[in-house]
Formats: C-alpha cells, structure tokens, sequence
C-alpha cells in the first residue's frame, strides 16, 4: 500500500446523539459540514483552522483529524509522512454536535482518499477505528454512514450500527447557546451514575421502540419517543441552561432533547417564530440544517 495521490478533501457532518432515550446508540447526521484538505509534505505537518477552533486546536501531529489520518494509514500498512492540513471548521467543540467523531471520521477518509488502494479502508474500518478514538459509536455511525443510525458493540466489543428509517421530511432544529457555555464529553459524563433504577431503565427501553416508530413516519409519537431517564436528568446542574430551555419546550409541546452531551438543544420540529426570536435574544444559534442522507464524503 502506498500514498498515491497529492490531495484528499473531505467534507463530514455534524450529528447528534442520545436523541433522549437511545443515550450511547442513536445518532443523525446534519447538513452541517467541516470541510479539511491535506497534502503530504517532506517535513514537519502543519494544520491550518478556519472557523471553530482556530487558535484552540492543535496545529501539529497531535491535531486529532491529524492522529485519525496517521490511525488510518497505520491501520492498512500504508506510509506516514509530514502533512499540509487545512481545516474549515462550523462544527461547534464540546457542544453536542459531535466534533469529536467528526474530526476523527475526516482524518480517516483522508487518510482513504490518499491512498493507492482506497477501497482498504472501507467504511466498516473508518466506523470502527473512529469509534476507537470516540470511546462510544454513537456519533461515530452517522458521521460515516448519514441519516439516522443505531449503534452498539456486540460481545466480542465490536462496534456495529445500522440505519434507522427516518422521515426525510422530518424537520430539526438545533438550538446552541452561547460559547461560554461549551462542555467537554468528558465532564458530561463523570456525572452519570454507574447504575440505574431498574424502572428506570425499561423506561428508556420502551421509549427507544417508540421513537424510532415516530422517526419513520409516526410524528404523533415524538413527544413520547424523546423521553429519557437514562442521562438528562443527571446532567442538570452541568447543563442548566440547556435543560431549562428543553423543559420549557416540551412545556409547549415540541420533541425537544439534549443533543449528545449538550448543550445543544435538538428539537424535532420547526420552531414558532416567537419561540426562535425569544432564543435569540438570549444569545442562542437556531439551526435548521435538514438531515444529511450520505454521511462523510471525499470531495
Ligand atoms: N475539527 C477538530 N479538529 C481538532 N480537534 C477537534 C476537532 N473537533 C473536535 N476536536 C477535539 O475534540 C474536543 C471536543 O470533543 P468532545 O467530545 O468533548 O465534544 P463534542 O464531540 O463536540 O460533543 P458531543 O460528543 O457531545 O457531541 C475539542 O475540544 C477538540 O479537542
Ligand atoms: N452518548 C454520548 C454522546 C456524546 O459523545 C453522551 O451522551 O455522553
């Protein structure tokens, strides 16, 4: 296996996660792209970032788009070398748009599009070595594969997904706050209790059928099929904003969940123009981005 071309460009989306019920398995993607362009180089890789993270990430070989890359190439025996990265970024970090599974999932389909037999690092590999860096697959499934997707390791801790039937119509609004207010993965989850009440958990059980009954064509079971007991609750106090805005959402009726660890707010429905203007007011980005079918593309 060797570096067979000059360039890769790749464009991946943002997704969410949890979706309420389906904490660490369901996940969709957004018409809401970073875009990174690499080169190899002799030398020393520098990475360039337009957008979100610029002055923030780093900009050598421990760039995570840049350790995903090198993860790939490594994972089909294929060279390293110096690389020239040019990172566009919108994706916001630490918000729950799943930058992290983004960022790993770019840096391995460059690595793909760099090399002589692409076809070697399918998309069973990009899902598998992404959900590495990731820890979980949840983001990681439909960053790779697009759509609406449910993920989950198997006995052996082999992660696995396959597409949920969603209704392409179904509208989205994210609604993400402020800067100040991003929060890592990391912190979002030291919260979370090992166990759960029992009730608790089939809760969650029936509410997870439910919602992806809903997503393939039942919008009147949304409200039920959002429900969760599994994470949000225990994220309140590292989450306030986030989850007073949810609460009063689902007060007025809309599908209104934490996307991924937040604090963005992932509603399945369009907002009231009043409703949108009030957010905005206070400082908050509504999105309305439509679901990406494709997941990530080399371009
Ligand atoms: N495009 C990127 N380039 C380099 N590093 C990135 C990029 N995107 C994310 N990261 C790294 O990942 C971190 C954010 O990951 P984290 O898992 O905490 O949040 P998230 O993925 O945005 O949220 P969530 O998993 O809840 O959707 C950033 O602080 C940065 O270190
Ligand atoms: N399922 C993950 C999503 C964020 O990576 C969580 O809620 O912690």
């Amino acid at each position: 296996m060797r570096l067979a071309n000059e360039r890769a460009a790749v464009r991946v989306p943002a997704t969410t996660a949890n979706m309420g019920p389906g904490f660490d398995s369901f996940g969709m993607a957004f018409r809401y792209y970073d875009e990174v362009e690499v080169r190899p180089v002799v030398g020393p890789t520098s990475v360039s970032v337009e957008g979100v993270g610029a002055g923030t990430v780093p900009t050598d070989d421990s760039n995570l788009v840049v350790r995903a890359l090198r993860a790939g190439l490594e994972a089909v025996g294929a060279p390293q070398a110096g690389f020239e990265m040019r990172c566009v970024n919108r994706i916001p970090h630490g918000g729950g748009m799943g930058s992290s599974a983004s960022a790993a999932v770019a840096g391995l389909m460059l690595a793909r599009g760099l090399l002589s037999e692409p076809e070697a690092l399918d998309d069973d590999l990009v899902f598998s070595l992404a959900t590495g860096f990731e820890g979980h697959p949840d983001n990681v499934a439909p960053a790779v594969f697009g759509g609406a997707t449910v993920a989950w390791t198997d006995a052996e801790g082999t992660p696995r997904c396959a597409p949920m039937p969603v209704d392409a119509s179904l509208p989205v609004s994210l609604l993400v706050p402020p800067e100040t207010t991003r929060l890592s993965t990391e912190e979002a989850r030291k919260v979370l209790p090992d166990l759960v009440p029992r009730a608790d958990a089939l809760f969650n059980t029936s509410r997870a059928a439910v919602l992806m009954l809903a997503l393939a064509g039942r919008p009147d079971l949304l409200m039920a099929g959002t429900e969760d007991r599994l994470h949000q609750h225990y994220r309140r106090d590292v989450l306030p904003a986030s989850m007073a805005v949810m609460d009063s959402l689902r007060e007025q009726g809309y599908p209104a969940v934490i996307s991924g660890a937040g604090p963005t707010v992932l509603v399945l429905a369009d907002l009231s123009q009043h409703t949108r203007f009030t957010l905005e007011r206070h400082g908050w980005t509504v999105l309305r981005p439509g679901i990406d079918a494709v997941g990530a593309q080399l371009v």
